[in-house]
C-alpha cells in the first residue's frame, strides 16, 4: 500500500526573471504586433503618417484644409458618378467602419450563439472574419471557416445569424456572390489576371450578405422594354444588392410557385414586358392559357399569337398544336442543330400557363385530364431544345397537383405557406441554404427566391409591378404580327374572334439576336444552355 510518506513531490525549480527584461521582452513584443498591423494596412499607416507629419508642420490648418478639400471633391464624385463612388471610396470605408464598430465588437457572441464555434484541444475555435464590404444596400462580411465546417452550417443558422447583427436578412454564399467585371480597353488583360486571383476559388470562405438596408421594400417599377430580348438575361426583378436579375430564357422551363395573391401575375407579366420587343418583331410567340377566364390576361390579349381562357377542350387543343409544332421541328432541325435559335421565320415558342392546377388535378374531365398531362409532359421533356418552351404559374407545389414538376429546370418561389413547399418549388436542401419563402411579410407581394446560374445559393428578389396602364400601353406597342397565329395549320382554334391587327412594317434583315446569344450558341455548338 502507499503512503503519503512514500510520494515524491518534484517542483520545477523556479527562474525569477530581472523585471527589466520582462519590460524589454513586452515592449519587443507590442513593436513587433504594431509593426504586422502596419504592414496589413498600408492606406491606414501612410493617412495616419501624412496626418501626423501636416499638424507637426502646419498646425490645425494643416489638417482642416485637406480633409475639406477632400470631403469637396467626394462629393462631387458621388453626384457624377454615384456606383464608382460607392465601389471604390464609400463602400471599403464604411466596410471598415462596420468591421471594427459592428461586427468586430459581438464576433465572439455571436459566433458562439449561433453555434459556430468549435472546441478543438481543450480550445475555443472561431470562424475568423477576413473582411466587410459594403454598398448602398449590403454589407458582405467574407469569414473564413474553421477547419472542418461547410458552408451548410452557415446557411442553417442564416436567420439567426441575421439578428444576432440586428439584421432582418442574411444570405450565405458558398462562392463570391459578384461576378468579375467585364473588362474592355488597353490594361484589360491586366485587369483579368488581377481578377481571376480576386475571383479564384476558394473553399475555405463564405460569404454572409446582411441586408443593411432592405432595397425589396419599395415596389420595383417596369423595366425598360429591350428591343431585341436577349434570351440569355431578360431583365424581370430588382436584387438585394440593387442590381438586376435576369432569366436566362434559353432553352429552359420556368416554374413558379406562389400562394395566392402573393404577384404570380407580376412574374409572369415582367417576363411578357421583358419579350415583348421581340413579340413585335416575331422572334418570340406568346402562347398564353389562362383558366382564370381571363382575368389576368386578357389585358393584353393583341401581344398573344394564340390564347385560350374559357374552355378547356380549347386549352387541351393549343397544347396539342404546341406538341405539333415540337414534332416538325424535330423532324426539320434532327441532324442539323442540337438547339433551336429563334428567327422571324422560325420563333421561339413561350406556352405561358397561369394557374397549372387548374389544367393537371383540379379538372373534372378525366379524358381531357389525360389529354392535357401527356401534352404538356412531351413539351416538358423536349420542348427545350427546340425552342417549345413552358412557362407555369401555380400555388399547390404538390406532386399530386403538378406532376411534372421535376421537368423545370428554372423555379421561382414567391410567398408559401408551408416550410415544405420551399423544398418543393425550389429543390431540396433550399431552404436550409436561406430560401425562407414561407416567412414572408405580408408587404412582400411580388418578393421570392431564385436560384442563380451556376451556384446553389438562393437569391430574394422583387419582380417588377407592372400595372393595367402598362399592359395596355405593351397592348397597344407591341402587338403580334398579323401572321401570328398561323405559325402551324390551325388545330381547333377557340371560338372567340381574333383580335384585329395592324401589319406590321417588318425591319429590314440583320442580325436579330443579340451577340452574346450568338456567340454563346456558336461557341457551344448549341448544347444545351443550362
Ligand atoms: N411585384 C409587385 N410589387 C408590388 N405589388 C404587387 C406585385 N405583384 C403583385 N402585387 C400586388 O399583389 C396583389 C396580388 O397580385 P397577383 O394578382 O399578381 O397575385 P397572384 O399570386 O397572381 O394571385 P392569384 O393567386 O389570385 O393568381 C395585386 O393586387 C398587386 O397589387
Amino acid at each position: 500500500m502507499t503512503s503519503a510518506g512514500d510520494l515524491l513531490v518534484i517542483r520545477p525549480k523556479r527562474f525569477e526573471l530581472p523585471a527589466w527584461l520582462v519590460v524589454l521582452g513586452l515592449l519587443l513584443r507590442w513593436s513587433w504586433r504594431a509593426g504586422w498591423w502596419c504592414l496589413r494596412h498600408p492606406v491606414a499607416t501612410a493617412s495616419a503618417a501624412l496626418a501626423v507629419t501636416l499638424y507637426v508642420e502646419f498646425d490645425w490648418p494643416g489638417l482642416v484644409v485637406p480633409l475639406a478639400l477632400l470631403a469637396a471633391v467626394s462629393l462631387a464624385w458621388w453626384w457624377r458618378h454615384e456606383s464608382s463612388w460607392w465601389a471604390w471610396l464609400a463602400g471599403p470605408l464604411l466596410g471598415f467602419v462596420r468591421r471594427v464598430f459592428v461586427y468586430r465588437r459581438v464576433w465572439r457572441e455571436a459566433m458562439t450563439l449561433c453555434g459556430l464555434a468549435e472546441t478543438y484541444d481543450h480550445r475555443r475555435v472561431l470562424p475568423e472574419l477576413l473582411r466587410v464590404r459594403s454598398d448602398q444596400a449590403l454589407d458582405v462580411l467574407t469569414i473564413r471557416m474553421v477547419r472542418g465546417q461547410t458552408p451548410e452550417q452557415f446557411q442553417k443558422v442564416s436567420a439567426n445569424l441575421a439578428y444576432a447583427f440586428g439584421r432582418r436578412h442574411a444570405r450565405v454564399y458558398s462562392e463570391r456572390p459578384d461576378d468579375p467585371p467585364t473588362r474592355t480597353g488597353w490594361a484589360a488583360w491586366l485587369l483579368r489576371a488581377v481578377d481571376r486571383v480576386r475571383f479564384r476559388d476558394r473553399p475555405t470562405v463564405v460569404y454572409l450578405a446582411l441586408v443593411r438596408t432592405d432595397a425589396l421594400r419599395t415596389v420595383v417599377p417596369p423595366f425598360p422594354v429591350p428591343a431585341v430580348p436577349d434570351f440569355t438575361a431578360l431583365p424581370l426583378a430588382r436584387r438585394e444588392d440593387l442590381r438586376t436579375w435576369s432569366l436566362h430564357l434559353l432553352a429552359t422551363h420556368v416554374l413558379v410557385g406562389g400562394a395566392t395573391r402573393r404577384g404570380k401575375g407580376s412574374v409572369l407579366w415582367s417576363l411578357v414586358r421583358a419579350l415583348s420587343g421581340g413579340v413585335a418583331s416575331g422572334l418570340v410567340r406568346l402562347w398564353v392559357i389562362d383558366p382564370k377566364g381571363g382575368m389576368e390576361f386578357a389585358l393584353g390579349r393583341p401581344m398573344f399569337a394564340r390564347f385560350a381562357c374559357k374552355s378547356f377542350e380549347a386549352m387541351a387543343d393549343l397544347l396539342d398544336e404546341a406538341v405539333d409544332v415540337l414534332r416538325e421541328r424535330q423532324a426539320r432541325l434532327a441532324g442539323t442543330v442540337r438547339v433551336h435559335t429563334p428567327t422571324e421565320g422560325d420563333p421561339l415558342v413561350v406556352v405561358v400557363v397561369d394557374e397549372m392546377a387548374a389544367l393537371t388535378a383540379y379538372l373534372q374531365d378525366g379524358d381531357l385530364r389525360k389529354r392535357i398531362a401527356s401534352s404538356l409532359g412531351l413539351l416538358l421533356s423536349q420542348g427545350a431544345g427546340v425552342g417549345v418552351l413552358v412557362v407555369a404559374a401555380l400555388q399547390d407545389p404538390r406532386k399530386e397537383v403538378l406532376p411534372f414538376r421535376d421537368l423545370f429546370p428554372t423555379r421561382i418561389a414567391l410567398g408559401l405557406t408551408e416550410a415544405a413547399q420551399v423544398d418543393m418549388v425550389l429543390g431540396d436542401g433550399a431552404r436550409n441554404r436561406g430560401a425562407l419563402a414561407d416567412q414572408m411579410p405580408r408587404w412582400a407581394k411580388g418578393v421570392g427566391y431564385v436560384i442563380l446560374d451556376g451556384t446553389p445559393d438562393p437569391v430574394r428578389v422583387r419582380f417588377s409591378f407592372v400595372s393595367d396602364s402598362d399592359i395596355r400601353d405593351m397592348a397597344a406597342q407591341y402587338p403580334a404580327p398579323a401572321d401570328a397565329a398561323d405559325i402551324l395549320a390551325q388545330v381547333g382554334r377557340e371560338t372567340a374572334d381574333e383580335p384585329v391587327r395592324p401589319p406590321l412594317p417588318r425591319k429590314p434583315l440583320g442580325p436579330l439576336l443579340p451577340d452574346s446569344l450568338r456567340n454563346l450558341l456558336d461557341g457551344d455548338g448549341g448544347g444545351a444552355a443550362r
